[in-house]
């Protein structure tokens, strides 16, 4: 069928003045050919149809990306190439030359921070960067490997997991792998092997292969292997110590997580040496490749905004974001409408603009992780304002003054208490709602609030209706503007500050 519709095709290009052959070099020809057969198999053929409606929902699935920010991943270096242990005849003698080329060494892994990315969306568990190729004869070296380049959002806090024989160095910031112990009867073991009657762990008895023991979680020995060994140090990936390696939070910030292993020495660096080769035994320890690093890591972003918008749920904080700039949160009347921090820009006519996070509704209990708190709150730890916003209308029966003091006493018991030691708006929203004497009312109550706790409050507190009428959103806009140059100057001020001391 498809023939006969390509050879009708062929008469309908060789008439038009076409060239005649299918497959010819001439491109309009090609083209031509080519869309039309693939159209017909479209009508005919059900298989494509489908996989083109499923490119399309996965396409739509695509532009609402899936926020993550937090990840584990494993990452691995590339191994180094074997470096070749080859020698030339020379001749008709005996004699030989060394001409080995040495392997390439292994790829790295390096993550990097750019301000194009939102999320941390990469999927894979395991990530390992290209290994080195072998070293070849005539003195051909191995190629490097490719670096495997991850990239994350600016914000990302980089930790790793100490591995059962890792200690982590303070003062070098470096992770130092442990030498396996030799114990009195010259049996080699690793510090996290320390489990007495394990058969499992030594099943070749050579004594120097010992591996961890293989912890089942499922079964009760679990239990009792950890009871029955004080001393024991390897333990379950998520009870393990965990260091912070870098802190990725400026666009270009780069960290090589793990390093590539380095090639094998090929027989070529004996070249011109004079006198005899060493034993071939001694060449090839050297030419063997090392392995590349591996570290277990976890990610975990702190979004950097200028201003965090904190509020309780339903306070209209992804309505003051839709208002003020070009983001396009979820608005709707129930809790918990957003449940990711999503971030918007909000643009002045002279050029500069403020970036803002919408970060999702926080309840009373918050810093104790009541409502996901945590989560939000770390977005809320870098951000170089606050701004806080509360339903003045009390709109699901909730007081504005009441709410003000629970958000701040959130704030205070959060981490090290320093969440306060910011600048910060209080913004009343939904004033449509309410009287001229009530708006009264619910601002004096607000500024009590304000006076009483450790809010560093900029100018006075703004009444606004971001989703109705607009009211306030001017004002407001100036206000914040202000507040995140005040806080930049803060922190110059406190950085000069420190250097003079240091
Ligand atoms: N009358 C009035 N309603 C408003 C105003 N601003 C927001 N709303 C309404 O309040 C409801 C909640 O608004 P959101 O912007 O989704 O609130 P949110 O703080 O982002 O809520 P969560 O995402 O659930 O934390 C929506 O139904 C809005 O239409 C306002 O100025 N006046
Ligand atoms: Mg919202």
């Amino acid at each position: 069928m498809f023939h006969h519709l390509r050879r009708s095709l062929h008469y309908a290009a060789s008439s038009s003045g076409f060239p005649k052959r299918i497959g010819d070099s001439f491109a309009p020809h090609k083209i031509c050919t080519r869309t039309v057969t693939l159209d017909v198999h479209m009508n005919y053929m059900g298989r494509d149809k489908k996989k083109q409606h499923k490119k399309e929902r996965r396409d739509s699935g695509r532009a609402s990306y899936r926020f993550v920010d937090r990840t584990r991943v494993r990452v691995s270096g590339g191994s180094g190439g074997n470096g070749s242990l080859s020698l030339e005849r020379i001749g008709r003698k005996h004699k030989r030359r060394p001409d080995g080329g040495h392997g390439g060494n292994g790829g790295s892994i390096v993550i990097v921070a750019d301000e194009h990315e939102q999320t941390l969306r990469w999927t894979k568990p395991h990530v390992t960067a290209d290994a080195g190729s072998h070293g070849g004869s005539v003195n051909k070296n191995g190629r490097n490997g490719k670096n495997t380049v991850l990239r994350v959002p600016c914000g990302v806090v980089i930790r790793r997991v100490l591995d059962y024989d890792e200690e982590w160095d303070a003062q070098n910031k470096t992770v130092i792998k442990l030498e396996p112990e030799v114990d009195d009867g010259g049996d080699v073991k690793y510090l996290g092997s320390p489990v007495e009657g394990n058969d499992e762990i030594d099943d070749d008895d050579d004594g120097d292969k010992l591996k961890p023991p293989k912890l089942n979680f499922e079964n009760d020995e679990y239990d009792d292997i950890m009871d029955g060994s004080e001393n024991m140090t390897f333990v379950p990936w998520g009870e393990r110590e965990k260091v912070d390696i870098a802190d990725l939070d400026t666009h270009g910030s780069y960290a090589v997580v793990a390093k590539g292993g380095r090639g094998g020495t090929g027989t070529s660096i004996y070249t011109g040496r004079q006198g005899r080769l060493p034993p071939m035994e001694d060449i090839a320890v050297h030419a063997k490749p090392q392995a590349g690093e591996t570290a277990f890591l976890e990610l975990e972003l702190k979004l950097i905004a200028d201003i965090g918008l904190v509020g309780f749920p339903n306070a209209g904080k992804s309505s003051l974001l839709a208002a003020t700039s070009r983001a396009t949160p979820h608005i709707a009347p129930y809790p918990f409408t957003t449940l990711n921090p999503l971030v918007g820009y909000v643009e002045y006519s002279d050029g500069t603009r403020l970036c803002v996070a919408d970060v999702p509704g926080l309840i009373q209990g918050a810093s104790e992780g009541r409502g996901k708190g945590h989560d939000f709150l770390r977005h809320l730890e870098r951000t170089k304002a606050l701004l806080f916003i509360v339903d003045a209308a009390g709109m699901d029966g909730r007081d504005p003054v009441d709410d003000l003091e629970i958000l701040v006493d959130e704030l205070q018991a959060y981490g090290d208490g320093d969440m306060l030691n910011r600048r910060a708006l209080v913004v009343a929203n939904k004033m449509d709602l309410l009287e001229e004497h009530d708006r009264e009312d619910v601002m004096d109550g607000l500024m009590s609030v304000v006076t009483e706790s450790g809010i560093q409050m900029e100018g006075d507190i703004i009444g606004i209706s971001a989703g109705v009428t607009g009211e306030g959103l001017g004002l407001l806009t100036n206000y914040m503007r202000k507040v995140v140059q005040l806080s930049e100057a803060d922190n110059e001020e406190r950085d000069e500050s420190s250097a003079s001391i240091l």
